[in-house]
């Protein structure tokens, strides 16, 4: 499982080290379970496990995994909210839970389910706010709203209450929140929950050109695939607090053999098609519906299926995170750190 190998020390490190670091750190929760009227029993609960990794300046990477696996604690870890019960952990040479407010102005942070916006202000007022509690110089405040409204397309909601705003259109507003005092790295937890086909398209596309204009780094954490394909170059996956995998997407899809399914229309129904490496998995009248393996691209199937057969439409599935990475544990045994 290549680069987890060595707790992904050596993936994505620049040539002065990373720029945010993890040597085996730790995170362990005391908790207290009630076993009688007037007793309770405490028990630790290993959030982060000896977790080793090195993510380069401008690096997007993808940080997924099952629930409960620790991809928040490494977060709050890393933004400093959280201080780890071990080893060393550092973002751009600070060790956060030490300069929390020294590292604020470096990093910029979202969270999918919650706002950082205030509720009843129109859109505006808590950027006002923001540049007046980053102490972000004016010059600067103006020229990133500008871009972030530009290019978030938010025009036309900055008058707008945030709890009169869709969900994709506040997703929107708290990106361009994150992305005010210019951070050199932005977490992003779940940046497109819960958003329409368009909306994510357009989160997606935005994180791109950010990176490709200003070397962002980025830190994304999502149950969607797509996410990762779309926007990181690299993905790391940890589970009970470990890094199980740590390198290319289509590198994780191979050591699960994953498969994605074609969901083919056609004008009338027809006997299965024939198109190899895809098999026929399921036919209902004119639908069939074709799996092929998850690494490959779908483009020369669809020409192939396009050209041979009666098209009406089409749609790719994904296959979910947590069945690819039950069957990268089935086809190969988890590392288990030194
Ligand atoms: N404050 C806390 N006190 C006790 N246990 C905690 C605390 N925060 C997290 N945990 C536990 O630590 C483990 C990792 O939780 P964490 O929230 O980091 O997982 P996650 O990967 O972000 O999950 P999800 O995808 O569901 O958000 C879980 O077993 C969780 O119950």
């Amino acid at each position: 499982m290549n680069a987890a190998a060595d707790g992904g020390r050596t993936a994505g490190a620049g040539a002065g080290g990373g720029f945010i670091e993890l040597d085996r750190v730790e995170k362990v929760f005391a908790v207290r379970r009630r076993t009688g009227l007037l007793r309770s029993e405490r028990r630790e609960v290993r959030a982060v496990d000896a977790l080793s990794f090195t993510v380069a300046r401008g690096e997007m990477v993808g940080y997924i995994g099952p629930n409960g696996a620790g991809k928040s604690t490494t977060v709050k870890m890393l933004t400093g909210i959280l201080t780890p019960s071990g080893g060393r952990l550092r973002v751009a040479g600070i060790d956060p839970a030490r300069e929390r407010t020294r590292l604020a102005q470096r990093i910029g942070v979202v969270f999918g389910q919650r706002t950082t916006l205030w509720w009843d202000l129109p859109l505006i007022d808590s950027y006002r706010l923001m540049h007046r509690m980053y102490r972000i110089p004016r010059a600067r405040y103006r020229e990133n709203l500008d871009r972030c409204v530009e290019l978030l397309e938010l025009g036309d909601l900055l008058d707008v209450p945030v709890r009169q705003l869709s969900l994709g259109q506040r997703m929107r507003g708290d990106i361009a929140a994150a992305l005010l005092h210019d951070p050199e790295v932005l977490y992003l937890d779940e940046p497109t929950i819960g958003l329409d086909v368009v909306s994510k398209a357009r989160v997606r596309e935005f994180l791109r050109d950010l990176n490709a204009e200003r070397g962002t780094t980025v830190l994304l954490t999502t149950h969607d695939l797509q996410d990762i394909e779309q926007v990181c170059s690299r993905v790391m996956v940890i589970d009970h607090g470990r890094l199980v995998y740590d390198g290319p997407l289509a590198g994780l899809h191979e050591a699960g053999g994953s498969e994605r399914v074609l969901v083919v229309d056609l004008e009338r129904e027809l006997p299965p098609i024939e198109a190899p490496p895809a098999r026929v998995v399921r036919v209902e009248g004119p639908r069939q519906w074709l799996a092929f393996p998850a690494a490959q691209s779908a483009a020369p199937l669809v020409a192939r299926i396009a050209a041979e057969h009666p098209l009406v439409d089409l749609s790719v599935r994904e296959p979910d995170i947590e069945a690819v990475i039950a069957r990268m544990y089935a086809a190969t045994a988890p590392v288990t750190p030194p």
